[in-house]
């Protein structure tokens, strides 16, 4: 069922701060901020050829990350984005596996456009998955 790993995402405090040491001492290629206020976050992508970095910081209140940095201020690993083809196939067939869809368990558009949902990482030994849907 899963595919291609999409992305890592790493959450951080400042976006420019993080942006700017990726850039400046790693000398990676990053995108520029997208705001998406619709899942609380703004998010720079660093494409490495072979998958992406996702950086993210809280945006508005009630970023669903704020909690996450509240534990870890420096920042940390968020969460990883694997590819499947029908992400509807891949909901039933995890909820009928017993794995919990976060939030009401329908896909969202994520940051590419595509839908995508995350599953509960106290089901994938503690670590937030997001899948992806990406076709073809
Ligand atoms: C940009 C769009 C999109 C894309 O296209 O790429 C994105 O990536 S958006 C990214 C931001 N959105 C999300 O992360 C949505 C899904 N996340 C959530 O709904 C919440 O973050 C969460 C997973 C429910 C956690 O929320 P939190 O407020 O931290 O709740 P709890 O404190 O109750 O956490 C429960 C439990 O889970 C542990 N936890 C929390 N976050 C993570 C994590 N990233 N990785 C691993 N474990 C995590 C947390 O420590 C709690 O554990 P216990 O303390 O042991 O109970
Ligand atoms: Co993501």
């Amino acid at each position: 069922m899963i595919g291609r790993l999409n992305h890592i995402a790493i959450a951080v405090p400042d976006l420019a701060v993080a942006v700017a040491t990726y850039r400046d001492q790693l000398g990676a290629q990053v995108g520029a901020p997208q705001a998406l206020p619709e899942h609380g976050v703004t998010v720079v992508f660093i494409d490495t050829g072979n998958t992406k970095v996702e950086l993210l910081e809280p945006l508005g209140a009630g970023s669903p990350i704020a909690g996450f940095l509240e534990k870890n201020p420096a920042g940390g690993m968020h969460h990883i984005c694997f590819e499947v083809p029908d992400i509807a196939a891949a909901v039933s067939r995890l909820v009928s596996g017993g794995a919990r869809v976060l939030g009401d368990g329908q896909p969202r558009t994520g940051a590419h456009g595509n839908p995508v949902v995350f599953l509960h990482p106290k089901d994938f030994s503690g670590t937030l998955i997001e899948l992806e849907q990406v076709r073809g």
